[in-house]
């Protein structure tokens, strides 16, 4: 039997129009509506997830790019996830939810009442994925700040909330009928907090917490990311590379960080972010592999969309048979991801440099993501067992198709192996994550 790992999902593309573009559309289903998701969230806790992550962008980003991120709903619209999380809560008993929340956007006193509210009517299953993102800090009358001071702005930000819900000591809550007294005012801390970013004062006009407090979830890979994450997130999300030599390197720059901030290892969970493309055999896998090096217009198109919204250039309107100049991307576009589309032949034609992007491979030689349940379950097996893997999560919309592409044949492939939960400890989103 293998060791039991953490399952969670990430919700990849947010609050949005779920399963535009993709056949499964065709269900009757209302993505503005909450049954949608109700539904998606039963069968996460049903299959023993412990959380699911909603991503979030705020704004529709940079008004030249509006276009690009609407046409196929790549980048909005997007509900606020927040405000999703109660539903929920209210279709699920042990699944924690965890949306996105920007610390540039919203003030650090609000997003504790709101975060402190969510915990105590969850049951202790709520959590924050904080993010830094500066792109829609216009949207708020704040001027965009570089990446490091975004991270400093962070720090500040979960250290003043995190007093805020702290701000009742123990014994604050007296609760007594028999005197009539509800709490002690002296035991309440009105601090006054004038730091580098945000000057608020606090008491937090809110419950203290009988469970702990929400779990803070952390998603930025850079130095300057894992420093954040090894000094204060409760879990950190990490792009799943297919390496167990990676994994555990990546595992000890989290941890290093924490130990030198006096943490221990067993105080945060690093999980990995990953979208397998499960088939029903071998040879279906093989097939599916062999079809993605002949790729159809319509997928070539569909590549070009994805890297045209991580560029936030329009690649779907240049002619495909000559080379990217590389002059069409604007001074704001990663110089990485530019690098990343180039690969090694950067002269090569827009319709190459696509069709290699398309190319699959089979997770049964780490070459890529296409496989059977089983196969996937060798990778989670090796990963938790050669490099202490804390788990994972599977990435993609929450249509229930989606998920059932998912989850079908790997949940019994999972409970077998004895890497996957088949009950819940009851101690909320905390308690799942560090029951084991
Ligand atoms: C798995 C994963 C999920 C992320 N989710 C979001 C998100 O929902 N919203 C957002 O604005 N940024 C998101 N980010 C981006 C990070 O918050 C951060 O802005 C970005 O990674 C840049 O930070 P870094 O340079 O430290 O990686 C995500 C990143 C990763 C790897």
């Amino acid at each position: 039997m293998g060791r039991l790992q953490h399952f969670g999902y990430f919700f990849s593309r947010g609050f949005g129009p779920q399963g535009w573009g993709r056949d499964y559309q065709a269900w009757n289903d209302d993505w503005t509506r909450p049954d949608l998701y109700a539904h998606a969230v039963r069968d996460l806790e049903r299959a023993g997830f412990d959380l699911v992550v909603v991503e979030d962008a705020v704004s529709l980003g940079n008004p030249a790019t509006l276009d690009l991120r609407v046409r196929a709903a790549y980048g909005g619209p997007k509900h606020d996830p927040l405000l999703l999380a109660p539903y929920l809560f209210a279709a699920t008993t042990h699944l924690g939810v965890v949306p996105t929340v920007n610390a540039g956007i919203t003030p650090p006193y609000l997003a504790a009442r709101q975060a402190a509210t969510l915990q105590h009517l969850s049951g202790d299953r709520f959590g924050l994925n904080l993010v830094t993102d500066v792109g829609s800090a216009r949207h708020v009358g704040r001027e965009p700040v570089a990446h490091d001071l975004a991270y400093d702005r962070a720090e500040e930000w979960i250290d003043v909330v995190r007093r805020l819900w702290h701000s009742w000591d123990d014994g604050a809550l007296v609760a007594d009928p028999v005197t009539g007294r509800f709490a002690d005012g002296s035991r309440i801390d009105a601090f006054q907090h004038r730091g580098e970013h945000f000057a608020l004062d606090g008491p937090l006009n809110a419950l203290p917490f009988a469970g702990g407090e929400p779990v803070l979830v952390s998603p930025g890979g850079s130095p300057r990311g894992l420093a954040f994450a090894g000094t204060r997130s409760d879990v950190q999300l990490a792009l799943a590379p297919l390496d167990v030599a990676q994994v555990r390197a990546y595992r000890s720059q989290v941890l290093d960080a924490a130990a030198a901030a006096g943490r221990k290892a067993d105080d945060l969970r690093v999980l990995f972010v990953v979208k397998p493309e499960l088939v029903s055999s071998r040879e279906e896998a093989d097939r599916v592999v062999a079809a993605s090096r002949t790729p159809s217009e319509a997928v070539l198109r569909e590549v070009a969309l994805h890297w045209s919204s991580d560029l936030e250039t329009d690649l779907t309107v240049l002619p495909l048979d000559r080379p990217l100049d590389p002059a069409v991307f604007g001074d704001h576009v990663s110089r990485g991801t530019i690098a990343a589309l180039r690969g090694g032949t950067p002269d090569a034609p827009l319709r190459e440099l696509l069709a290699h992007k398309a190319r699959k491979g089979r997770l049964a030689d780490r070459s890529g993501l296409v496989g059977t349940a089983e196969e996937f379950a060798d990778l989670v097996e090796e990963f938790g067992e050669d490099a202490g893997n804390d788990g994972f999560l599977l990435s993609g919309d929450l249509h229930p198709v989606t998920l059932h592409r998912f989850l079908d044949d790997l949940v019994p492939v999972l409970r077998r192996r004895g890497v996957l939960r088949t009950g819940y400890g009851g101690g909320g989103l905390r308690g799942n994550l560090f029951d084991f």
